[in-house]
């Protein structure tokens, strides 16, 4: 059985939090503000796994009215998201995902994050691709307000 999902996330801007995408601190002036260390990207690749896996969503999964999860590392989110879809039967055939941000430049950061990735889903980096775009100054994210992320994932069992 092949099931894809697919995930979209965005998180404000706040003064006085650490930019973390995709695991990894990406040094900027500001950060993203959230109930957990507000990893955008991470947030997203956790409901295309979620999503392909049929098993409902990050907030079903982590409440962010649980104190459990204030300020939790989005790696962790995703290492639990990774039994979960184990325990179904599930493994990974590959992971696309696109960081939407006018700054900071992602570019430097992508095998890092990518590396991060997957070593916490247990498969290679090359079945994970990680993309970066501005929105060419349009909207909330073009005026720089936020980042958002998508992601899509494909499991096989
Ligand atoms: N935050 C970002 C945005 C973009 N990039 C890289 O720049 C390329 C061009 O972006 P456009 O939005 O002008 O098409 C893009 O393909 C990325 O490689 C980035 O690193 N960080
Ligand atoms: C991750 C959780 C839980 O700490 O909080 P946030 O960091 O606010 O992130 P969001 O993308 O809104 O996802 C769901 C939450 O329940």
């Amino acid at each position: 059985m092949i099931r894809i999902g697919q995930g979209f996330d965005v998180h404000p801007f706040a003064k006085g939090r650490q930019l973390h995408i995709g695991g990894v601190h990406v040094p900027y002036e500001t950060g993203l503000l959230g109930h957990s260390d507000a990893d955008v990207l991470l947030h997203a690749i956790i409901d295309a796994l979620l999503g392909a896996a049929g098993l409902t969503d990050i907030g079903h999964l982590f409440p962010d009215t649980d104190e459990l999860y204030q300020g939790a590392d989005s790696v962790g989110l995703l290492a639990k998201v990774i039994e979960k879809i184990a325990q179904e039967s599930f493994t990974i055939s590959n992971i696309d995902c696109t960081i939407l941000a006018e700054k900071p430049k992602m570019q430097p950061y992508l095998p890092a994050m990518k590396l991060v990735i997957a070593n916490t889903c247990h498969i290679q980096p090359e079945q994970i691709n990680i993309k970066a775009t501005t929105m060419e100054q349009m909207g909330f994210i073009g005026r720089g307000e936020g980042i958002g992320a998508l992601a899509v994932a494909l499991l096989e069992k």
